[in-house]
């Protein structure tokens, strides 16, 4: 099946050395959660699918996105999205600014503003364009941190413990707002993350490294 993300046959060597091996395939709209101990090499995976492997690594096999051979592209190329724990705002520029960074190219200043008020509106934040980051709780930040996101039309998510720095009312509200616009759009998500009840609430398969 073209359709998903395949990781096939991924090998990951660290100074030469066998480091992790997975063969998976993440339909869309579903999600796939890694577990597994610290230095795992979890967020390693998720580097290499971006495109930003540190040079200590060795990618081997092959990953493919809605048919698509990633490894030979250049990261901007991938049409990957990726969320952190910490949601990294630019915090020099607004929120509508910050999203603006997300935003695939074309259309007037109208239509973008239009798209980014669009997006705001879709996570609860009408009228917050113009706010500084600094002006936001941790869970509104989240949910700026996933618009941008979304608005650059990728083609998968990936989350590295985007929740954890969340209290647990927040982290289950933030992660079902994630998952529902992942599964709207039919992306494949694939989720890093230590905690069990984000890995039940995925509901998806859940492999183990290490
Ligand atoms: N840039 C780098 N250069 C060399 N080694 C690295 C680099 N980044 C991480 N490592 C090492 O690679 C291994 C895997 O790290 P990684 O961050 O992928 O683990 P992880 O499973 O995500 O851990 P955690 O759950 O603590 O986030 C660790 O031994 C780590 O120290």
């Amino acid at each position: 099946m073209a359709n998903g993300l395949h990781l096939d046959q991924v090998r990951i060597l660290k100074d030469g050395a066998p480091l992790i091996e997975i063969d998976t395939h993440v339909a869309p709209g579903s999600v796939l959660t890694i577990m597994g101990p610290s230095g795992v090499g979890k967020s390693t995976l998720l580097s290499a699918i971006i495109g930003t492997l540190p040079p200590a690594f060795e990618l081997q096999g092959h990953v493919r996105l809605e048919g698509r051979d990633l490894l030979p592209l250049p990261p901007e190329d991938r049409c990957v999205g990726i969320l952190f724990q910490d949601a990294l705002l630019f915090p020099h520029l607004s929120v509508g600014a910050n999203l603006a960074f997300g935003l695939t190219k074309g259309g007037t200043r109208a239509e973008r503003r239009a798209k980014i008020d669009t997006a705001l509106a879709e996570v609860g934040l009408e009228g917050f364009a113009d706010r500084d980051p600094e002006t936001l709780s941790g869970g509104q930040r989240a949910r700026v941190a996933l618009m941008r996101m979304l608005l650059s039309a990728p083609n998968a998510l990936l989350l590295d413990e985007p929740f954890s720095g969340l209290d647990a009312e927040l982290r289950g509200q933030v992660r079902d707002l994630v998952f529902r616009h992942a599964r709207a759009r039919a992306l494949p998500v694939l989720m890093v993350t230590h905690d069990q009840e984000d890995a039940d609430a995925a509901g998806g398969e859940v492999v183990r490294l290490g």
